[in-house]
């Protein structure tokens, strides 16, 4: 059956990508990549997320029996999901850690079934189970999490896993160790994270709960006065408004698409409305990339844009164009998460990083009171 290789499994709301990893050292080379397509209808069926665990498990597990010649697995990297604040890294999976993901993560997200996944295959593989740099990664200084109001402190909430993975390729590819570099990394995906990394660590972002630039299908932050009035309109209910902010804002909710290379069709074809639409997604990314910058003083080491977006022949000068005077701009285009949970493993099995245990919190300093 050969060597043992790393898995990854990356649940997202109608795909399940996976891939399989040689680990070399610390470092991985890819074998194979594959993204489970599941179709809305089937999806339409459960209840919540939790219930997709058996239907999902069994899909992994069908994928992994077809693969020519049998597979034998060193470990399993899940995606961490919406879990509690937690330090940057490796995290071990244990049956707690499924728990929380299962039934009291912070937000429901498809990333929550990255751990319990994990655990399931890893579990009848006889190996050990991971999730690398969750969605809750929290590097913030005190300073980030004041918001202007006490009850409603800042957090962190950030596209950990590729932006710390493109800081850590950008300061290979600037030679210096990812913990001395300054860099805003942008992940301009199906939702936006903006972030500024100030020695290697996260210390704040746009955070797209809080107030990211709009995205594909996210509404980003908006102004909180007519927020405030919407809610209480009575014309929705907080489940349906949360809904359409989260998974029908932002481009999708002008154009009723949420793909981009759609609209840049229609942009082609002369539609005004598009067309603002795409300057004014554009604009706001420019904005908070400029802010993080402002967050390093001005002077990052360089600026990384990233994410299923930055294919994009139209977006990238656009951004660029506007950006590239504050510091080098470096272009990882796609989502890099498959590698990145191998790397994490990697790293891991290798020696080179100890895997925290469940329940870890993250070595910050909180709010004086
Ligand atoms: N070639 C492209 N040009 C413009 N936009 C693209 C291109 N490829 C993908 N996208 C857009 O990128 C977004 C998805 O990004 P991705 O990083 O894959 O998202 P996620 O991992 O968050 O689901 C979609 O809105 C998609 O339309
Ligand atoms: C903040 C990261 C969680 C995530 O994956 O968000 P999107 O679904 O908005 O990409």
């Amino acid at each position: 059956m050969g060597m043992a290789l790393i898995l990854t499994i990356n649940p997202g709301t109608t795909t399940t990508r996976l891939g399989l990893f040689r680990p070399e050292g610390d470092r991985v080379s890819q074998v194979l990549e594959r993204t489970l397509e599941h179709d809305e209808a089937t999806m339409a069926r459960f209840d919540s997320i939790a219930a997709q665990l058996p239907f999902r498990a069994s899909a992994v597990q069908d994928f992994l029996d077809r693969v020519p010649g049998g597979v034998r697995l060193a470990a399993v990297a899940g995606r961490g999901g919406m879990l509690s604040p937690v330090p940057a890294g490796v995290i071990a999976v244990d049956d707690a850690l499924v728990d929380f993901a299962l039934h009291r993560p912070a937000h429901h997200h498809a990333s929550n079934l990255g751990a319990p996944l994990a655990n399931r295959i890893a579990l009848a593989a006889g190996c050990p189970a991971y999730v690398v740099d969750p969605v809750s990664v929290d590097e913030l200084p005190a300073v980030a999490r004041l918001s202007g109001y006490p009850d409603i402190p800042r957090f962190s909430f950030v596209h950990a896993l590729n932006i710390r993975a493109c800081g850590r390729r950008l300061a290979a590819d600037l030679g210096k160790p990812f913990e001395e570099l300054d860099a805003v990394v942008a992940h301009l995906g199906a939702g936006i994270s903006v972030a500024a990394i100030r020695k290697g660590r996260i210390v704040d972002s746009t955070n797209r709960m809080e107030n990211s630039p709009f995205s594909p299908e996210r509404a980003g932050g908006l102004p909180p006065m007519p927020l405030i009035d919407l809610c209480y309109s009575g014309q929705y209910s907080k489940a349906e408004l949360k809904r359409r902010l989260y998974g029908q804002g932002g481009v999708y909710a002008y154009l009723g698409t949420k793909d981009m290379r759609r609209v840049e069709e229609m942009i082609a074809k002369g539609d005004a409305r598009a067309e603002l639409v795409w300057q004014a997604m554009v604009y706001q990314i420019i904005k908070a990339i400029g802010s993080m910058a402002a967050v390093l003083g001005f002077r990052p080491d360089g600026i990384v844009l990233t994410g299923g977006m930055v294919q994009s022949t139209r977006l990238r000068p656009a951004v660029i164009g506007q950006i590239g005077g504050l510091a080098p701009v470096t272009c990882y285009p796609g989502s890099h998460e498959s590698e990145a949970l191998a790397q994490g493993v990697a790293r891991v099995l290798s020696g080179a990083e100890v895997a925290r245990s469940w329940p870890v919190a993250p070595e910050v300093e909180g709010l004086p009171w």
